[in-house]
């Protein structure tokens, strides 16, 4: 298993039937899931989740990062706190890959409450094939990180 095939799944209690079934979703799509959990129930906050994740992604343990709450807002703030993440909140798939595309997005975000299952797999589906396509969005990329100082 090498980083470049590892994606890390995480969310809260809100989210975890989702979250599971993106991971089911996205193995079968050939990617080494690393799903951090919870698989329990219980309550539990999701800026923790969404921190665990977010550094595997930022270490480069994984190339890319899925994460859900109940918006997937709270989460997706969390995760944005850890330098060199991107991540992105996503309830439709036009933002979904404009995101890999524009932003060089490496974490996606999901609210569990907002979307639909089947709706939340088009959206990862979109965020997975799209790739970054530099250039000019590369400058402007290069100011989101120079704002982490
Ligand atoms: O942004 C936060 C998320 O939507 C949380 O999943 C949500 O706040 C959890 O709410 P509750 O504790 O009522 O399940």
């Amino acid at each position: 298993m090498t980083a470049s095939n590892r994606i890390v799944l995480s969310s809260d209690h809100a989210a975890i039937p989702l979250r599971q079934a993106i991971a089911a979703h996205v193995a079968a799509q050939g990617w080494a899931v690393v799903d951090i959990g919870p698989t329990t129930p219980e309550s539990t906050p999701y800026p923790k989740h969404g921190e665990a994740a977010a550094r595997l992604v930022a270490s480069g343990d994984c190339r890319l990062g899925i994460i859900l709450c109940g918006t997937g807002q709270g989460i997706m703030m969390a995760a944005n706190k850890v330098k060199g993440i991107r991540c992105g909140v996503c309830a439709e798939t036009f933002s979904a890959r404009m995101i890999r595309q524009h932003n060089d997005a490496n974490m996606l975000s999901i609210g569990a409450r907002v979307v639909g299952e089947g709706l939340a797999l088009d959206i990862v589906d979109a965020f997975l094939s799209a790739g970054f396509e530099g250039g000019r969005h590369a400058t402007r990329v290069e100011m989101i990180g120079a704002l982490e100082g």
